[in-house]
Formats: structure tokens, sequence, C-alpha cells
């Protein structure tokens, strides 16, 4: 831990006087806590400046140039209202105002991630198309899994957003090059989950620097970062602005203003009440602290007016650039001309393996998940040892009713093991789906991922059910091709609700709500299988939910493929003949009918999945606030 005294103080560039009139900043009330990370590895701010490099330096920056931006938002109206400014190669434009002021809304249109409803975003001159390797966003939450080292967790990054046939070698060269220039490379082998909210902050920007981006979008980089870290990380995106990449950035940190070549101001409304440089601020509004700027910006648009001298004023922003097209600049068409920047993905098959390994990765390195696995056939391999009593097959001397229970314990086993190791696979790492998405993940690649990786384990866990439930004579001493059909039931079972938890997964908003999902999807599928009220004795209504369940066409394929029809007629306990009259035909099919119709239910979901995977991407990189 470095001391007190060899902490640097932020200084703050020219033109902060402002800033340093605040009443209560930190930075006017002594030395900040220390920072390990600024003390070890960055400059002074007098010093040289920190190594940064990005592993391809872009020959220049994108020009951005937003032009009378109208941006309305479903909920909340009009979010933006005619804003103008320009972003020039290799500049960091800080955007500033209070809290719903809409910074981020225009982050994201100004990215290309949000049409506009009016007016126009130019990225060099065109509307920006599918972002491509050489565009970066870091949204606020986290795009990153935790439970991997975060050298590792850079390398799975790569292998998505970098371009097909890098070598495993050129890889791992980038991101050992953007560890390096962002001072993480001490953090390699942590696991990202145990780096500090800084750390992991750079280590978001890593991953969009492997690709050496010409813009880097930021939304509030610095939120939730002490002074150090905050000052020292906007030092590093500051040299990158120097190395050529166009950086733009939302903050509420009023120091940030002042570490950029330019403000944009939003007011409350969405219009730019300043954009210039940081140093001219206060000025242009006649007050002394940046806390005062807030203060007039806000009254100035409560009473709708004009908020002050060197404002924006009619078509025309406080410095001189004027928002109607420059002489050079073509005159932005309303609608079409799109022309999208050149993009070159990571072929399919390619990223489902690599997601398939990630996957597997990711799941090994967390203890709790395997536990889980590993854990729940153990014990319902337990509870049934328990709860049935050997020899309810044997011709001689059969228990029908247990041999029924049996099959329906076994369907829904098979179907439980799949549901929950689906439920909690893609609502937890939505946000970095989205992010990869815009890199390139595809959606087919992403959904066949998570089954591949998922289905051996879920057919080791049927095996393990069957075997032991034979070992204990809880099940038949017959041939090779009951246990066979028994398995393919069982896995088919599983596969169709893995595709459920997966198609649940993807449909809530919280891993907290996919665990609620948990006992409203099982109620159903227990009530009606058709075990404990048999099919041809429930109601119309109830008949026809049992056709949408997944439980009752794997008891039905268990049961045929066991031979329970026969087993309950030609047995000799009385009880079987009524049984049979009870469930009527439902053994009567040969199991391969249970099996396409459980096969049809797990390609249904995977189909309902991916769309609504595709849906939630487009809708945005951040996490969708309507709640979609
Ligand atoms: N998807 C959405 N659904 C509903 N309202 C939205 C959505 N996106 C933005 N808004 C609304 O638009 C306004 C601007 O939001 P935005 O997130 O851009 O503000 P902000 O300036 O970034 O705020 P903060 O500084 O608090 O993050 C807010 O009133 C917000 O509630």
């Amino acid at each position: 831990m470095a001391s007190v005294a060899s902490v640097e103080v932020p200084t703050l560039p020219s033109g902060a006087a402002c800033l340093r009139g605040g009443a209560d900043h930190p930075l006017k009330s002594g030395p900040p806590p220390a920072s390990p990370w600024h003390a070890a590895s960055m400059p002074t701010p007098t010093g040289p400046r920190p190594p940064v490099s990005a592993p391809r330096a872009p020959a220049h920056g994108l020009r951005i140039r937003a032009r009378r931006l109208t941006q309305r938002v479903r909920g909340a109206g009009h979010v933006l209202h005619d804003v103008s400014f320009d972003a020039a190669p290799g500049q960091l434009v800080v955007i500033a105002g209070s809290s719903g002021a809409g910074k981020t809304v225009l982050l994201e249109t100004l990215a290309g991630l949000r049409g506009a409803d009016e007016g126009a975003v130019l990225h060099d001159g065109v509307r920006p198309g599918a972002p491509g390797p050489e565009f970066g966003f870091v949204p606020q939450e986290d795009v990153l899994h935790r439970d991997l080292p975060l050298h590792r967790t850079l390398v799975y990054a790569a292998g998505l957003r970098m371009p097909p046939g890098t070598s495993a070698a050129s890889v791992t060269a980038a991101v050992d090059r953007v560890l390096d220039s962002l001072g993480l490379s001490h953090r390699a082998g942590t696991p990202v989950r145990a780096l500090s909210g800084g750390e992991r902050k750079r280590a978001c920007v890593a991953a969009e620097l492997l690709t050496g981006p010409r813009a880097l979008f930021l939304d509030e980089p610095t939120s939730g970062l002490d002074p150090v870290t905050g000052a020292a990380l906007l030092r590093t995106l500051r040299s990158l602005a120097e190395d050529g990449t166009t950086i733009v950035l939302t903050t509420h940190v009023l120091a940030d203003l002042f570490r950029g070549d330019r403000v944009v101001f939003l007011s409350p409304g969405g219009q730019v009440a300043y954009t210039g440089e940081p140093g001219a601020l206060c000025g242009a509004f006649g007050v002394d602290t940046v806390e005062d700027v807030y203060g007039v910006v806000s009254e100035g648009a409560l009473s709708g007016g004009v908020v002050s001298e060197g404002v924006v004023a009619e078509g025309v922003v406080a410095d001189g650039v004027r928002t109607e097209p420059a002489p050079d600049e073509p005159a932005v068409p309303r609608t079409g001309a799109v022309r999208p920047l050149p993009r070159q993905r990571v072929g399919a098959v390619r990223q489902w393996s690599l997601l398939t390994r990630r996957d597997t990765a990711l799941l090994l390195h967390s203890r709790l998940s395997v536990a889980v696995l590993a854990g729940s056939p153990v014990m319902i391999v337990a509870m049934f040892a328990v709860l049935f009593r050997a020899g309810a097959f044997d011709p001689a001397d059969p228990d029908p009713g247990s041999t029924a229970m049996i099959m329906f314990w076994i369907a829904f086993g098979a179907f439980f093991f799949g549901l929950t190791y689906g439920l909690l696979q893609i609502c937890t790492e939505l946000p970095v789906l989205r992010r990869e998405w815009l890199a390139g993940l595809r959606i087919g690649p992403y959904v066949a991922s998570k089954l591949t990786m998922m289905l051996p384990v879920l057919a080791g866990a049927d095996a393990l059910l069957l075997a032991v439930l034979r070992a204990l004579d809880r099940l038949p001493a017959a041939g090779w091709d009951t246990y066979v059909s028994l398995f393919v039931s069982s896995v088919l079972a599983s596969a169709a609700a893995l595709a459920l938890g997966l198609l649940a997964s993807a449909a809530v908003t919280e891993p907290g709500q996919a665990t609620l999902m948990l006992p409203l999807l099982c109620f159903p599928q227990v009530l009606f299988s058709g075990a404990f009220v048999p099919v041809p004795r429930m109601t119309g209504g109830g008949e026809a939910i049992s056709w949408a369940m997944t439980n009752r066409w794997a008891f039905e394929a268990l049961g045929s493929g066991v031979g329970l029809a026969a087993l309950w007629r030609d047995g000799t306990s009385g009880l079987g003949p009524p049984l049979l009259t009870s469930y009527g035909d439902s053994f009567a099919g040969p199991a391969s009918r249970g099996w396409l119709i459980l096969a049809g239910f797990a390609l249904l979901f995977l189909a309902v999945t991916w769309a609504v995977l595709v849906r939630k991407c487009r809708g945005g990189v951040v996490r969708d606030r309507s709640g979609r």
C-alpha cells in the first residue's frame, strides 16, 4: 500500500479555476486516499504521460458530427432537442449535465446505437452503419465475465473481436499490450471479480482497445471511482486521444469536465446549454463554480430561456461551430443512404467453438455451479432410493402404482436438471452478450454453444440416474434396448427443459426473476403430466394444457419404453388392469413418438430464445429500462 506521502493529488489543466472555486470539492480538502495503481504505475500529472498505445495505432480518429439531433424515448417524451456539435479526430469530448438530462441517450445516439428521430449523426461524413472493430463502447455496467482470470477473459473477448484468422500468438500479444498500456499487467492472473472498481473499468476499456478503435464511447467511466483513480483513468483516455482516438464520455464528476478538449453541457430537457472549451465554461455563464453552472442551467431550463451569453443560440454553438452543414460537408439525407463501415466477423463455427470453450471454462471456475451440477443428480438419486421399494417391476409380483410413479419422477428429474441448468445461463450475462453482439457475435452460435456445453452434462446426470436406479433394483432387469430407450427419453426431456430454461433466462431481465420462474414452470409440468391425473381423466381444458407439457411426453415415452402397458396387463398384480383402464392409451404409442415431440419442443424453445435475444440486442447495448 502506498503511503499517503507518495500519493499524487490530481491536478487539473489550466482553465479549471472555476472548479477550484467549488466550496466542497474533494480536491480542495486534502489528499485523496491512496491508490496503488496511481502510485505504482501512473506518472505524475506533470511527468511523462503513460505509455498508452492501442495495438494498432489508428491513422486518425473518427470525425463525429451531431446535427440538430432530436430524440424521443417511449415513456419519457423528448429526451434530446436540437443537439449539434462536432468531435474532431483525436479529441476528448466530455458530455455533462444533470441527472436525466439525456447524456446516455446522446452517447448512444452519437455511437450510432440509436437512430435519431430528427437530425443526424455523421461518422466521417456518413451515417454510422453496424459497429465494427473501429468502434469501442463501454456502457455503465461491466461487460466482462467475472469468473475467469483477467488475461484469459480478454483472450476470449479478443477471439470474438479480432479479425478472422488472427493467430493465437497475435491475440495473446494484443492482450498483453493493452494490459500493459492500461497498467493492468500485474493483475493479469486475477479473476475479474477480484479486481477493484477502477481496475474493472479499465479492464472493460482494455477489451475495447484490443481492436485499436478509431472512436471510443464511455458512459460514466469514472462513476464510483475515487478521485485519484478517476483522474488516472481520464489521463489514460487523454493519452489515447493524443494517439489519435476520438473519445466521447459522459460524466457527473466535476473534475472530468476540465480534462477534455471540449465540454458539451446538456440542460434538463436535452438541449445543449454549452459546448466549447472547458476553460470558458464558467465564464460563459458568468459564475465562479461548476456547481453554479448546474444551478444556472437548471433554472434556465425551468424558465425555458436561453441560459447565458456564449451558450447555444439560434443555430450556432458557443465556439462558433455552425449547426448547419459546413460547405465541405454533403447535406444529410433524412432517410436511407446508410453506408455501413466495413466489418469482418469471425465465422459462426469459430464463434460457436470459442463460446463453448469459454462457457465450459466459466462453469468449471464457478465452484457453486459445479456443486449444483454435481450435487443435484446425486441428491435426487438418493431420494429415489429412499422413497421407492426395490422390485416394483418384478413380473411375478409387480407394484403397478410404484412403476408409474418411478417413470414420472425419472421424467421430472430429467426436466428439473435441464430447467435449472438453463435458467441462469443467459440472464446473468446479458450486458456482456449485448456488447459482444455489437462486436459481431451471432446469436445462433451463442444459443448453440449453451446447448453444446450443457447437454453432455445433462446426459451424464440422466445416465447416472438410470444406472443407480437399475443397480438398486428400482428399474427392471431388461435388455440394452430398453435402457437405450429410457436414456434417449431422459436426454430429450432434459434437452427440451434446458431449451425452456434458456428461453425463460432470455426473457427475464434479472437473475432474481429467473429464480421466480422455477416454480411457475415446474408446477404445471407436474400437474398436467398425466401421471397423477391420467390424461383420459382430465377435463378438456386440462388435456389441452397437457399437450404443451414436455413432461407428459417424457412420461409417456419412458412408460412405453419400459413396457408399462404389458406389465400391467400381463403381470400378476390385480391393480394392473384397472390402472391400464385409467391411463388408457397413454403408453400405447411407440417411445419414438414422444422423442419427436420432445425434440420439436426443444427446437421451438431454442428458436424463440434466439428471437428474444435478437430483439433484446437490437434494443440497445445498455440495460433496457422499459423492462423488456
Ligand atoms: N429505455 C428507456 N425507457 C424509458 N425511459 C428512458 C429510456 N432511456 C432513457 N429514458 C429516459 O430518458 C431520459 C434521459 O435518460 P439518460 O439515461 O440519457 O439520462 P442521463 O443524463 O444519462 O442520466 P444519469 O446521469 O442519471 O445517468 C431519462 O428521463 C430517462 O428516464
